[in-house]
């Protein structure tokens, strides 16, 4: 349904917002494209549908050119877009029907799924509320029903979840499995990991403007699928550098948590690391040594999930050192 093939984009100042990006999207599939603030995401959207036009590479849309026909592209999706609906003056019921019956569903039909979605997304409260008056949250939902109401052939959400309270982020989330089922292809741009890999059937890690990595959530965590999180909350972020270094094998000693590891991540007093199967009773012992020691306030093994994938291949800082990646890392 969607195919982007070795996409260059350019802005004029010379900022590469999308490197060499490829990637494809079928019809019955939900796609998530993940990655730090300016990672290219919204820019590869915009593409799709000839807002901004691409420096090299190919879009193909249901086969055809997006690029040479951004109005054929404009047919076949619909887009909820990154910033606000502008909805001062208009309910979200209105809003939801007008979109619906301008993408081309009757009036019937246009009614009808605005009923379905209002009941859906849980928004019904609000439903005859003008937009200055509705919450962040219901905008977005608005916004996200505006355009499943009479979904393209490509659905394109960019950040959909954001502002809105976890219960109806999973009523949202059933509406777009509930697109795919129905034969769309859906591409979704968000910043929350934990839910896409719930959520989405492959997805892309872009990390400045490039594929970092791509395939399903399982493809993903690979190797990784079998090892376990651990986590750790020192006493402070002097002793949680420290206790990184140490589980990075640079001072294992006696008490040391075995060697071999380059995953240890520090953000403020947390460390997180991966451990496999049989380094869990030694790392174990040691997180109780250190808890006892006075170093650690608390600690846990969790299985490794998509986000410490991200995190390695992003980096803990989002993308924002220009040199080493794994400068973010500490080994
Ligand atoms: N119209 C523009 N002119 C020049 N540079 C732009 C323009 N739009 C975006 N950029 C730059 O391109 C890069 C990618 O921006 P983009 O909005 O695609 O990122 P994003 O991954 O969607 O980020 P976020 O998660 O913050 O929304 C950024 O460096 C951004 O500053």
């Amino acid at each position: 349904m969607l195919e982007v093939e070795r996409v260059i984009k350019e802005y004029r100042k010379g900022v590469r917002a999308n490197d060499d990006v490829s990637l494809s999207v079928s019809a019955g599939e939900v796609y998530g494209l993940l990655g730090h603030n300016g990672a290219g995401k919204t820019t590869l959207l915009n593409q799709v549908v000839g807002i901004a036009k691409p420096t090299a590479g190919t879009i193909r849309v249901t086969g055809r050119d997006a690029v040479a026909d951004p109005a054929m592209a404009r047919r076949m999706c619909s887009m909820q877009p990154q910033a606000q609906a502008p909805l001062d003056g208009v309910s979200p019921a209105e809003a939801i029907e007008l979109m619906a019956r301008i993408r081309g569903a009757n009036r019937r039909r246009a009614k009808q799924r605005t009923a379905e979605l209002v009941d859906a997304l849980d928004i019904g409260e609000w439903a005859k509320t003008t937009g200055e008056r509705l919450s962040g949250g219901v905008r977005r939902l608005t916004a996200f029903a505006m355009a499943a109401a009479e979904p393209g052939r490509l659905v394109m959400f960019d950040e959909p979840t954001n502002d809105v309270d976890p219960v109806r982020r999973r009523l949202l989330w059933a509406e777009v499995r509930a697109l795919a089922e129905n034969g769309c292809a859906v591409l979704l741009v968000t910043h929350n990991v934990i839910e896409a890999e719930r959520a989405v059937d492959r997805l892309a890690i872009l990390d400045r403007g490039r594929v970092v990595a791509q395939g399903s959530p399982a493809d993903l965590r690979g190797e990784n699928a079998d090892r376990l999180r651990l986590e750790v909350t020192a006493v402070d972020s002097a002793v949680a550098r420290d206790l990184a270094a140490q589980f990075g094998g640079q001072d294992r000693g006696e008490n040391g948590a075995g060697g071999g590891r380059e995953d240890a991540v520090v953000v403020g007093r947390r460390m997180m690391a991966t451990v496999n199967a049989a380094e869990c009773a030694s790392a174990l012992a040691w997180a109780q040594n250190e808890r006892t020691a006075g170093r650690v306030d608390e600690f846990s093994f969790n299985p490794v999930s998509l986000e410490d994938i991200y995190v390695r291949l992003v980096g803990s800082d989002g993308g924002n050192n220009e040199g080493d990646r794994d400068a973010a890392l500490v080994a």
